[in-house]
């Protein structure tokens, strides 16, 4: 990925290519990058406010965002919503299960949920219990992963949307590639992936102090390029006070989208010549 970047202390890099080797260009960096990541969150106190760093009244605001976008894929993608077959969805880096529990679990008949932190997840395994109105015989939280998302390989052909909100910055460029390469094989035929994520103005931004990246809309188009995966839809999330980066939806398939190529519409514009 070209273009410059910084972090939050204000030094700069050249490229992605250059900050990625300053901070994880050998096995034991990389290994503190990722212990010092999950450590940061493992010292969060597991709440709606925690995890999203002292921002719990924007919770509102995003699951409704979020609905709405999942509600015009899930009537694109699959129209008949579950009543042909469960629907399965899989909340990774889920932390205390916000985004299962408000929006995924109406609308999936299995939910599973990956969260390298143990405290968030327990949290979330008792948030979603039945006996807390987290769950019914139909719509229910079935498999809770402790496990970081660059060490994870998920059942092949087990979700019908696999959800990353707000975590693929921890993760380097090469184990984000490396995830969703192996997350592809996870999906059903017709699957989707929806990322969710804080977008950098230009380049990327490094957060020294939880060890996570945000990464500019031309950067994350270059790394699913590399993945092999194409954005079909995406919205900008609305509403969120202005001191916080802009927020974006991209739905990600692995199919070549199909459209019209432009020889193809100018032809069908074009007034025709009667003969
Ligand atoms: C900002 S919180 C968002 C939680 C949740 N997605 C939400 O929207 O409420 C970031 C989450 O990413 C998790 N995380 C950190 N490093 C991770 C990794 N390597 N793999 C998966 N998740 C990670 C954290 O533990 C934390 O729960």
């Amino acid at each position: 990925m070209e273009g410059s970047g910084a972090d939050t202390d204000g030094n700069e890099f050249k490229n992605a290519k250059e900050m990625w080797m300053e901070q994880v260009g050998d096995t034991t960096k990389r290994t503190q990058w990722y212990r010092e990541g999950v450590g940061y969150w493992q010292g969060v106190e597991a709440s709606v406010n925690g995890v999203l760093g002292g921002y719990g009244h924007v919770s509102d605001g995003d699951i409704l965002g979020s609905e709405v976008f999942l509600k015009s894929i899930l009537a694109e993608r699959f129209p008949l919503a579950g009543k042909d077959r469960p629907l399965v969805a899989l909340d990774c880096g889920s932390g205390i299960g916000r985004v299962a529990k408000n929006l995924l679990i109406r609308y999936f008949n299995e939910v599973d949920l990956l969260e390298p932190v143990s405290h968030f997840l327990e949290a979330a395994r008792e948030s979603l219990a039945p006996e807390n109105n987290g769950a019914s015989d139909l719509h229910k939280a079935t498999n809770f992963f402790c496990v970081p998302l660059q060490e994870f390989t998920p059942d092949a052909g087990r979700y019908d949307v696999i959800w990353v909100q707000w975590c693929i910055g921890h993760l380097t460029d090469e184990d984000f590639i490396s995830f969703f390469k192996r997350a592809k094989l996870g999906l059903k035929a017709g699957g989707i992936f929806i990322l969710k994520e804080n977008i950098a103005r230009s380049g990327f931004i490094l957060d020294k102090e939880d060890r996570s990246i945000t990464r500019s809309d031309p950067y994350y188009k270059d790394l699913f390029n590399q993945c092999g995966l194409y954005p079909f839809k995406s919205r900008d999330q609305k509403g969120f006070p202005e001191e916080l980066f802009p927020v974006k939806m991209y739905a990600l398939t692995t199919e070549v989208p199909r459209r019209i190529s432009r020889t193809r519409r100018e032809q069908i514009n074009r007034p025709g010549v009667i003969k």
